[in-house]
């Protein structure tokens, strides 16, 4: 499918070309045939029988790559010297680096910034503590924290492998909120490790984002960590993807003249996200779930050994239906995705009640490939930056950070993201609104500011708000 894992890329070729023997007529023939889009050429070398050019291709599939340098590299006259593909050029040394906020220019400056002069500032916080929020970089920064146990839909590939994603997601809480935030992927998968490591680095933070950790442990990590510091905690992959959901299904249901308290909903994918985003859902009102996971449907009555889906039994599933997925999606108005790759099959969405929403959220690849459902569903979304209808976590954990770093909150309630999800989809005008765009981009300035106003107004009516910041 189009939608595989890596998405679209840009690769540079180093050719070496025997002028004599060929043209580059025939390579850019040759490499639009092998399903790449030839963007710059750059003469690097030019000599009397052999020139060497960096040819930049954008690959819409790149997974067609390896062929496509096959392809080039069996021209004759023409020698593959180097490939390097931009989007591993962009990971090159990581992705963020830390910077000060001024120069050392003199030891004036450098016995301010540093010792003597710091030890006032350190005996300042020692006698008020809460003066850390003043003095240091804890106001604005908060920490994300990674066990690497469920990352992406890639699974439990570890701390090392999970680091890409943290830093990503450091750059964006800075570029969307000017939230400073670093990446910590821990070495133990144990939970009473990682929550006392996390209490142990708490003191540097102002908020703490878990992010890709495998339930059930999320679960008692989130609790145990909320209940036990007085800084918000947040795990992205249940609340920032249910605030999200909510959002993007607000603005769908518009679209079909559907109401929450009457619709259907399948969530396929019964874990840290699912969960959250089913107890969103019914917060919000909606009262016929139904939760598929590997084994099928999850059936009030049954014995379940997951505590979490112990829970899901007794709180879900009102007409107790069973068995597979395509069995329980029969008549369903909404499929929400948060499992894996290819779930959902396209008789599964012929069999849904009128117009069919569907989310397929697995990342990176979905549930089902849109242009596989898209004939079938009304309203279309994916987790993915590269088609219509983003619904991802990134509308959401940037502003919702923001906004309790500037109120100071000492937790996060179930009103703030409700507050955020109302605010995510009020971006999206009535007169915008339409099939694929029921989400505004990821890029619209408005959602950082909308989500961080609503979050802060819920704050100070949940009681959670230790800074004033209204006038
Ligand atoms: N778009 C977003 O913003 C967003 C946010 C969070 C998570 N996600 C995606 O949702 C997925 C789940 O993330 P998570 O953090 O909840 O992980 P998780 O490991 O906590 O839960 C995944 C659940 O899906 C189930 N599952 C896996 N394959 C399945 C299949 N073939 N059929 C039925 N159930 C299956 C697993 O058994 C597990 O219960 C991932 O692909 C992740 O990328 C997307
Ligand atoms: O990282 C993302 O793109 C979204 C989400 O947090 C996920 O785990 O898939
Ligand atoms: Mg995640």
């Amino acid at each position: 499918m189009a939608g595989s894992i890596g998405g679209s890329t840009s690769i540079i070729l180093r050719l070496e070309m025997e002028k004599q023997a060929v043209s580059f007529g025939k390579i850019a023939t040759a490499i639009n045939e092998a399903g790449g889009d030839v963007i710059a050429i750059d003469v690097s070398q030019s000599g009397k029988t052999t020139t060497v050019r960096d040819i930049t291709v954008h690959m819409n599939d790149q997974s067609r790559t390896d062929a496509l340098v096959e392809k080039i590299g069996a021209l004759p006259g023409v020698k593959v010297i180097n490939v390097s593909d931009q989007t591993f050029l962009m990971h090159l040394g990581g992705k963020i680096e830390t910077t000060p906020k001024m120069p050392i220019k003199n030891r004036d400056d450098l016995s301010r910034v540093y010792t003597p002069g710091v030890a006032r500032v350190c005996m300042a916080i020692h006698e008020d503590p809460s003066k850390a929020f003043s003095l240091t970089i804890k106001r604005n920064t908060v920490a994300v924290v990674s066990d690497g146990s469920a990352v992406l839909g890639l699974g439990n590939i570890g701390p090392e492998a999970a680091m890409p994603v943290m830093e990503g997601k450091a750059m964006l809480f800075k570029q969307m909120a000017g939230v400073d935030a670093f990446p910590i992927c821990l070495d133990t998968q144990d939970t009473e490790e990682i929550i006392r490591t996390v209490k142990a680095l708490a003191p540097t933070f102002g908020g703490i984002n878990l992010e890709d950790i495998s339930s059930p442990r999320c679960f008692e990590i989130e609790e145990r960590l909320i209940e036990e510091l007085d800084i918000p905690v947040f795990h992205d992959d249940q609340h920032g993807t249910a605030v999200v959901i909510l959002a993007g299904l607000l603005n769908a249901l518009k679209i079909v003249k559907k109401q929450l308290e009457n619709i259907k909903v399948v969530v396929c994918g019964i874990g840290a996200a699912g969960i959250a985003c089913t107890k969103i859902l019914q917060a919000a009102n909606v009262t016929n779930i139904v939760g598929v996971d590997r084994e099928g449907a999850i059936v009030p009555g049954k014995d379940y050994a997951n505590p979490a889906w112990a829970w899901y039994a007794e709180h879900t599933n009102p007409n107790r239906e069973s068995g597979a997925l395509s069995n329980v999606i029969i008549g369903a108005d909404v499929f929400i995705g948060l499992s894996g790759p290819g779930v959902l099959k396209v008789p599964d969405v012929r069999s849904m009640a009128r117009d069919p929403i569907v989310f397929a959220m697995a990342n990176p690849t979905p549930e089902i490939a849109p242009e596989d459902a898209e004939p079938y569903v009304r309203v279309m979304a994916t987790g993915r930056s590269d088609y219509p209808n983003q619904i991802n976590n990134v509308l959401c954990f940037p502003g919702i950070f923001r906004g309790v770093l500037d109120c100071r909150a000492s937790k996060i309630t179930e009103e703030m993201k409700l507050a955020a999800a109302k605010a995510i989809a009020s971006v999206v005008s009535d007169e915008e609104l339409n099939e694929s765009y029921i989400m505004p981009s990821v890029f619209n300035q408005n959602v950082v500011e909308k989500v961080k106003e609503a979050v802060i107004d819920a704050a100070y009516a949940s009681g959670v708000a230790r800074r004033h910041v209204r006038g």
